[in-house]
């Protein structure tokens, strides 16, 4: 192998910081240690130049992107013929809105998660939610996120992770960047990531993967810094384009050979 053959070549995209000079490492000559935080620090750097750029959307722009990402979702044959989904419940800003996806799930008799952090561990699990007033009365947690409670009405509510007979045909995956080779970066806890991880290690098949995002948040192939423990797409939704897994392809664009 070449001796100084860059580990990860990131940072082309215009805009984004000259920072990313810095990050053009030797793979030969660094530990696998190393390597990890080199990452980190990468994807702090791209987490704060999109999170920049998201800032400065209006509200406007972020909900006409939101329509064109909804009608995608809603078109895609896998999202039609699903009966299980996760999706997350909106930020204030900075993200696209999920109102009308969730409409769609509600009233077309699919059964709905949506993500709840447990404070006891700091993992991420989805709860079932049941309809829109249930919705409504939900309590804004840490980063205005909407949160259900444990209970519904008298009841537990239906956990993913603590429930091995439920599966998820589908999650909808909000994050802070994606590329073209569907990438994802997200806030930087790993909530995603482990429960991905948390939910096939329980011999569960790994549910369809759909990222979310606008078009501010859409880099080029191999922009996004990934490691062993960040899981791949399948598709990718944004306003103006969809990217599809190669082998998935003709399956989610209804087309067939
Ligand atoms: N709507 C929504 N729900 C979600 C997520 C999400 O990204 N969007 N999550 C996805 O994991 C989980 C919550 N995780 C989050 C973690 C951090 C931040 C956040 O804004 N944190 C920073 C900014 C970090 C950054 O630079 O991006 C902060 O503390 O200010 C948001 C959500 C579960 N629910
Ligand atoms: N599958 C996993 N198993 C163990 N640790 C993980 C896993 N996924 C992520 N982590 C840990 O979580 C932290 C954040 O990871 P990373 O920066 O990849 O998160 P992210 O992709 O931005 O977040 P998220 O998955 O919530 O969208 C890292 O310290 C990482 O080691």
């Amino acid at each position: 192998m070449e001796k100084y053959m860059p580990a990860l070549v990131v940072g082309r995209e215009r805009g984004l910081p000259s920072v990313w000079a810095i990050y053009i490492i030797a793979e030969t000559a660094m530990s696998s240690t190393h390597l990890q935080a080199a990452v980190k620090l990468q994807k702090k750097a791209l987490r704060n130049a999109i999170s920049h750029r998201l800032r400065q959307l209006s509200p406007q722009s972020i909900n006409e992107q939101s329509q064109a990402i909804t009608e995608r979702i809603l078109s895609l044959p896998s999202f039609k013929s699903c009966r299980s989904i996760s999706c997350y419940l909106s930020m204030p800003s900075a993200e696209a809105t999920t109102d009308a996806v969730i409409h769609e799930i509600l009233s077309s008799g699919k059964k709905l998660y949506v993500p709840k952090i447990k404070t006891a561990d700091g993992t991420m699990d989805f709860l079932r939610v049941y309809s829109a007033d249930d919705i409504a009365s939900f309590l804004s947690g840490k980063w205005g996120i909407r949160e259900p409670g444990e209970l519904w009405g008298e009841q537990r509510r239906e956990s993913i992770l603590t429930s091995p007979s439920e599966t998820l045909d589908m999650i909808l995956l909000p994050g802070v960047a994606f590329d073209r080779g569907l990438s994802r970066l997200g806030h930087g806890k790993g909530y995603y990531d482990r429960f991905i991880s948390a939910y096939t290690s329980s011999g569960r098949s790994k549910p369809l993967l759909v990222g979310i995002g606008l078009n501010e948040q859409l880099l080029d192939m191999n922009q996004v810094p990934v490691v062993d423990h960040d899981w791949c797409l399948d598709v990718l939704v944004t306003p103006r384009e969809m990217i599809v897994r190669e082998d998935l392809a003709d399956e989610q664009t209804g087309d067939s050979k």
